[in-house]
């Protein structure tokens, strides 16, 4: 589904991403760990479109998608999440969730001054889909709560219902575990299996939290100094003596 091609970032003369090649199967959960600075996240912003490459290739459902803006990927269906959830703190729960679908005929003035119907029509499926993905993530009792007041586990939830209002084939979740209590933890490992294997989502991982890593994600890719270490199943890539190098002495599950 997506193919990383000798992908490189190149700040003044340091490279964030290094000749990173790696692919990612449709409907799996492909998990990214690597040491802090290992170049995860500017790979997420590459494969997002936030920023451009200095050289390599991104093909994306057999399309090369390298130089296509953010915005034409996220309509395509790739759509990320960020380590600091990116939520409207003055809104509500509800409300944060209706404002996510794009191409909605209410966006456009044309569609404003001459299709009023559509627009009340739009509206009302845009808000069924929003209580129905409050229904799944068990966060309906909060609907009318400005969500600046959720908890860091609940605010990572409203994250994932966000992507769920849009059109996504392939999700980048960027550490969802951070910052969430256990109890959420379990909840929101339990959401991201069942959007994967029952709902046909394609995810891609980056993690600190071994736990998460080992239940959700095959398979693990390491990365290191902006490129891939070692991929496979969690325990080959987690006993790989490379790996426990990357993590400069720590044993990979304190790395967090
Ligand atoms: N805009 C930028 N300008 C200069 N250097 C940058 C920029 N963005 C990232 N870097 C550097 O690129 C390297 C990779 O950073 P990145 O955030 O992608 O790592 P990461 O693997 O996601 O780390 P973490 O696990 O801590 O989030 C780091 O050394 C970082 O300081």
């Amino acid at each position: 589904m997506l193919e990383v091609e000798n992908l490189v970032m190149e700040y003044g003369g340091f490279r964030a991403v290094d000749r990173c090649t790696l692919t990612a199967e449709e409907g799996h959960i492909t998990g990214l760990i690597g040491p802090n600075g290992a170049g995860k996240t500017t790979l997420f912003n590459l494969i997002a479109g936030a920023i451009e490459p200095t050289s390599g290739r991104i093909r994306y459902m057999g399309e090369d998608i390298t130089h296509l803006s953010a915005d034409k990927r996220f309509h395509k269906g790739l759509v990320r999440t960020f380590q600091i959830p990116h939520e409207f703190h003055r809104l509500t729960v509800l409300e944060n969730l209706m404002m996510v679908p794009g191409h909605q005929a209410g966006e456009s003035l044309f569609a404003n001054w001459f299709a009023w119907g559509k627009v009340a029509g739009d509206e009302r499926e845009t808000e069924r889909r929003a209580w129905e993905t409050l229904e799944f993530l068990e966060l309906t009792h909060v609907a009318d709560e400005r969500a600046g007041n959720l908890s860091g586990g609940q605010k990572k939830l409203l994250e994932l219902g966000r992507t769920m209002m849009t059109d996504a084939r392939l999700v980048l979740l960027d550490e969802p575990a951070a910052g969430v209590n256990r109890t959420l933890l379990r909840k929101l490992e339990e959401k991201i299996a069942i959007l994967n294997k029952e709902r046909g989502y394609t995810f891609i991982l980056i993690e600190h939290d071994m736990e998460m890593i080992e239940k959700l994600c095959h398979p693990v890719i390491c990365m290191a100094e902006g490129t891939v270490l070692i991929e496979g199943d969690f325990q080959t890539v987690r006993s790989d003596p490379r790996v426990l190098e990357a993590y400069l002495g720590e044993t990979v599950g304190d790395a967090a």
